[in-house]
């Protein structure tokens, strides 16, 4: 991870922001400025709001006020400096796309101009992104053929193929078994490393990417904490944002975090946890 200068301003910035819908205050005041090459993991709830941080990011929600940047300049649709991997759909089998045509629709045309000279480009950027995820073998085939783990490769490829300063991930683990999320998140990982990329990473799930983890954003109902996972990751912290008693246990390099009472509730509304259940795990069982 790198700090910024003048000619390599910080990945993402955001200052005072506040995202509401009417009365409901989603995140206010919220100040992150990520450094190129820098993991971010955003956790929370389901709907704390970490989804809609991102299509801010894209240019595809207003901030209710404060300033959001990317590269150092106003976020806007379109914006070429980011590559995007959405929340994981199946592709089904009726798409006709090859894997080498899905990654060949995250190029943005307006860069490269028209004619020869783009289709050229085009063709070496794809095959760049491909070998980049280990993914030129099933290229050639339909997607919708696709298992869900080589269909996530084509996606991050996708998100790659623009050469983004910022990568910006919405839960891609998700219905991924072990050995794929490993794949997957040393993938992600790699990507930061070799060029810089920053990386925002949604997800439930802690335990798969710990130990790529640079700093956290915990959303829970309108607050929020920033900090290294130790800093965040404590029972004294979740348990301020939670509004509950939360314990956090670190076993075996993993986090688990146990509820009592009201907690269990809480925490179950977080993702994995089902009623009934006093451990929520932030973990799948036999990760990394
Ligand atoms: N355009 C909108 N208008 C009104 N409410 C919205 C809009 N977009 C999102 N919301 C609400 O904002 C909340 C946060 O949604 P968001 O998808 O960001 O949550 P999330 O943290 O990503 O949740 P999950 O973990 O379930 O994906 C949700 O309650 C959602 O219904």
């Amino acid at each position: 991870m790198n700090s910024s200068t003048p000619d390599r301003p910080h990945a993402v910035e955001l200052r005072s922001a506040r995202l509401a819908f009417g009365d409901r205050v989603l995140w206010d005041d919220l100040d992150l400025t990520v450094e190129p090459g820098e993991f971010i993991a955003v956790l929370g709830p389901n709907g704390a709001g970490k989804t809609s941080l991102l299509k801010v990011l894209l240019g595809q929600l207003p901030l209710s006020s404060g300033t959001a940047t990317i590269a150092g300049s106003p976020v806007r649709t379109g914006n070429s400096h980011l590559g995007y991997v959405p929340q994981q759909k199946t592709l089904d089998d009726g798409i006709p796309l090859r894997g080498r045509d899905l990654v060949g629709l995250g190029v943005d045309g307006h860069r490269w101009g028209t004619g020869i000279r783009f289709w050229k480009q085009r063709k070496v950027a794809v095959d760049a992104a491909l070998e980049q995820v280990g993914a030129q073998a099933y290229a050639g085939a339909p997607v919708g053929t696709l298992s869900g783990g080589e269909q996530q490769r084509l996606r991050i490829a996708q998100a790659l193929v623009g050469d983004p300063h910022v990568l910006l991930c919405d839960e891609p683990l998700l219905s991924l078994d072990l050995a794929n999320q490993h794949l997957v998140s040393s993938l992600i990982d790699r990507r930061r490393r070799d060029h810089d990329t920053a990386v925002l990473f949604v997800t439930h799930e802690i335990n798969p990417i710990l130990p790529l983890v640079d700093r956290v954003l915990y959303l829970v109902d309108g607050q929020f904490r920033i900090g290294t996972p130790s800093e965040v990751m404590t029972s004294k912290v979740l348990s301020e944002l939670y509004r509950t008693d939360v314990e956090v246990l670190e076993m075996r390099g993993r986090l688990v975090v146990v509820g009592t009472g009201d907690a269990i509730d809480a925490l179950g509304s977080a993702g994995g946890l089902r009623p009934g259940e006093g451990v929520h795990h932030h973990d799948h069982k036999d990760d990394l």
